[in-house]
């Protein structure tokens, strides 16, 4: 799958931009600050309906414009297909695929596979478990539709459930029916999560022990209360504590992937060039598994990613990229000489743009 052209109208600090990609690597070139990430976040919207770095829609409009439209053109197996994104400040968000609105953005998610290796991926090492589950949701929901519905309602039945918690009417009835919806839910995400993990691993593993030519040993552990429970009477046996505490303690809003360098956590033991070199393959695994359940080649983007890595290392994951299990990549870096130099030895067809203060040019 290839994005062939995007126009853009002030998404961030890109006023205006009509670009057309090669189908194998794009780099987008410029210094600090002037709107390579907002270019990559740009494609990404277009694909997951939403921001990569900032959650609040608002805030993605230019400064002091009204609106911002985003149009791609992609070309997805045999088919063209333009997808359109416009946002004016206080009206609802248009989202339309082939001149048609979605009633649904969540049936967008997935149509257009994509991966993207960023400096904010370090949180899911560094941070708390919800950005793991967060990473687990939004692969697993890229080709598994009725996954997205259960978190929704899984999601549902917990708000639902808090509140009852946190207020003064305690009508068992009541909690019967939420648990019943928070059970089913739950436990379809659980075997969900936990089919995924085991497949995911080894694709992970073998990706690391290319990047890292067998260096070092990784793996993956999915830990989910579930496991050993019955959900449905966990749940029913913890409401008075529940209550006490006010929220929801068990479930699979509390599952979490335990990564692992030889025998320890990564975040205690791992330097950054080896945290870098897991989270990228964690990427690549994501992106192979992608692969196989949609049957498209998502789109790569891979911003600021040699940082913290030596050149073995990024030799070896240039010649991964660049090969034919890889499709179309946009690649963003600071220096024109540093990635001409790396991506001559892959011999692929690369195009250039130079990105200064959100204006945009072909070179
Ligand atoms: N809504 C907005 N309107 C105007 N400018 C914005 C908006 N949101 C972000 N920006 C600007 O976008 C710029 C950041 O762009 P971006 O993150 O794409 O930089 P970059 O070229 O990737 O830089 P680096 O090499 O440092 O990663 C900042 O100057 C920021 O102020």
């Amino acid at each position: 799958m290839q994005l062939t052209a995007l126009s853009i109208l002030n998404y961030k600090n890109l006023t205006q931009a009509d670009l057309s990609f090669s189908s194998k690597i794009n780099c987008f070139i410029g210094n600090n600050g002037m709107g390579k990430t907002n270019l990559l976040d740009a494609i990404y919207y277009l694909s997951f309906c939403k921001s990569f770095t900032n959650p609040v829609d608002m805030q993605n409009v230019k400064h002091d414009a009204d609106f911002f439209v985003l149009q791609g053109h992609y070309q997805r197996g045999n088919s063209d297909e333009a997808v359109y994104c416009g946002l004016k400040r206080r009206q609802k968000k248009q989202f339309k695929l082939n001149k048609k609105e979605y009633e649904r953005l969540s049936d967008h998610i997935g149509f257009l596979p994509l991966v993207i290796i960023s400096p904010a991926d370090g949180a899911l090492i560094s941070e708390g478990s919800d950005e793991r589950r967060r990473f687990i949701d939004s692969v697993i929901s890229q080709y598994n539709k009725r996954y997205l519905n259960e978190l929704i309602r899984y999601n549902k039945a917990l708000m639902q459930r808090n509140t009852l918690l946190k207020g003064d009417m305690h009508d068992e009835m009541v909690y019967d029916i939420w648990e019943e919806q928070l059970a089913e839910a739950g436990v379809y995400i659980f075997e969900t999560r936990k089919a995924f993990v085991d497949e995911f691993i080894p694709i992970f593993q073998s990706r690391f022990n290319f990047i890292t030519d067998e260096n070092e040993r990784v793996s993956i552990r999915y830990q989910s209360q579930l496991a050993e429970r019955n959900f449905k009477e966990s749940l029913q046996r913890s409401r008075e504590r529940d209550r006490i505490l006010g929220y929801t303690t068990v479930g699979t809003h509390k599952d979490d992937l335990e990564m692992l360098l030889g025998d320890y956590p990564i975040k205690r033991v791992g330097s950054q060039g080896q945290n870098k070199s897991f989270l990228v393959s964690l990427k690549f695994a994501q992106f192979d598994f992608l692969k196989r359940a949609s049957d498209l080649t998502p789109i790569l983007l891979l911003d600021d990613i040699f940082d913290k890595l030596d050149a073995n290392r990024v030799s070896r994951i240039l010649s991964l990229v660049s090969g034919d299990s890889f499709g179309q990549i946009f690649i963003t870096d600071t220096n024109r000489e540093h990635i001409d130099h790396l991506l001559s030895e892959t011999g692929c067809e690369v195009k250039f743009f130079f990105v200064d203060n959100g204006e945009v040019t072909t070179l």
